[in-house]
């Protein structure tokens, strides 16, 4: 992008810092009063190295589709930054911000949402380059069938509408749409979740081939953690509009530290039923972002919190934010293939407060 620092980011594509998004509730008459504030997104930092795939990973509601939009400049943050190649977006305008929009893209989650029925496919994937500005009319026609044959589908296609297509082709053409202006930062929101399980693993591997062929980065947003086992380079957990946890995907499935993210692999059923584990993994509702807990947000669902976890927030210290970082037990739980039967049994009885942490 022109004016962007391309080399003194040390393999930074994006780095994030503090980032926050309040929503503010408006009361009265004219909706002067403001009466609260939805704490969305609460001070998120971190960064996504070039060609890598970091996860973002919560429940419904705790800011992963927050984070994106604000990542993508399509909100507007209430403080925090967001360095692109180096260079603060949310501090760009006009064309500088156009650059930037050519380089970061979208793949929905909803490919049925996502695609306008009245444009034909081949409208649809040129749509971007036509804001752009790149190309002719000709050179765009070719570009089209060069990313339908990228993405699996055929060129004749084209000329077809989205209403034709099932439900993965679909998201094939959001795919070949959000490739259109050769971008470097993709990010994926929940792009499988719609998607029959038959077809999610198509998906994702069009989406890791791709990634490897163009040397893209992702910001792949899912709520649970079984999807982005196959995709991540690291994952990123998220609570109440904070990350609790981040670590490399096979350091967090070999060991989890964070009790959330423990809960979050106990959600995965085993591959094999008969070694799948009977815990409950976490009860309680979230809480609400309008007014989060106090201390370590995560302390109303905490089987092991203690007194300072009610009044004392943890910072991500070392890749974790727990007061009990270390002390919590760790045999047992090896949650790289599932939960086992057994470690499911000492997680209940950890939970319960039965075995002395
Ligand atoms: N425009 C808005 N005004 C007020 N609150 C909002 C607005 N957008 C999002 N929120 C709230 O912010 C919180 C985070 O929402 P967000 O959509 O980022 O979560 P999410 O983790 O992506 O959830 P989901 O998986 O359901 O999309 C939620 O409590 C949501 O209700």
């Amino acid at each position: 992008m022109s004016g962007m620092n391309r080399s003194a980011d040390g393999g930074a594509l994006l780095e994030v810092e503090n980032l926050a998004k309040h929503y503010p509730i408006r009361s009265g008459l004219i909706l002067a009063r403001e009466i609260g504030r939805v704490r969305a997104v609460d001070g998120v930092s971190f960064t996504l190295r070039r060609g890598e795939t970091l996860a973002l990973v919560g429940e419904s509601g705790c800011g992963k589709s927050t984070t994106a939009r604000l990542v993508l400049r399509l909100i507007e943050p209430s403080a925090g930054s967001v360095r692109f190649e180096g260079t603060d977006i949310t501090k760009l305008e006009g064309p500088t911000l156009k650059a930037f929009r050519r380089r970061a893209q979208i793949v929905f989650q909803d490919p049925y949402a996502s695609l306008n029925p009245r444009l034909t496919v081949g409208q649809t994937i040129s749509e971007p380059l036509e804001v752009h500005g790149i190309g002719d009319s000709a050179s765009r026609r070719a570009r089209v069938e060069e990313l339908l044959r990228l993405v699996g589908l055929a060129p004749y296609q084209a000329a077809r509408f989205a209403h034709e297509f099932s439900g993965g082709q679909r998201q094939r053409i959001g795919i070949a749409r959000a490739l259109s202006t050769e971008p470097d930062l993709v990010v994926c929101d929940e792009p499988v979740s719609a998607l029959d399980v038959s077809i999610q693993a198509q998906v994702v591997n069009l989406l890791r081939d791709l990634q490897q062929r163009l040397g893209l980065s992702y910001l792949f947003i899912a709520h649970d953690l079984a999807v982005v086992k196959h995709v991540a380079d690291r994952i990123a957990v998220m609570y109440l509009g904070r990350i609790v946890e981040i670590a490399e995907k096979r350091e967090l499935f070999r060991n989890p530290r964070h009790p959330y993210t423990r809960a979050l692999l106990a959600a995965i059923p085993h591959p094999d039923p008969a070694r799948r584990g009977r815990v409950q993994p976490l009860g309680g509702d979230l809480p609400s972002p309008l007014k989060p807990p106090s201390g370590c947000r995560f302390h109303t669902r905490c089987p092991f919190a203690i007194e300072r976890c009610r009044h004392e927030e943890p910072a991500l210290t070392d890749g974790v934010a727990c007061h009990r970082d270390g002390e919590l037990p760790s045999h047992g739980l090896d949650f790289s293939g599932g939960l086992t039967e057994k470690a499911a049994r000492r997680m209940a009885l950890y939970a319960q407060g039965s075995v002395a942490g």
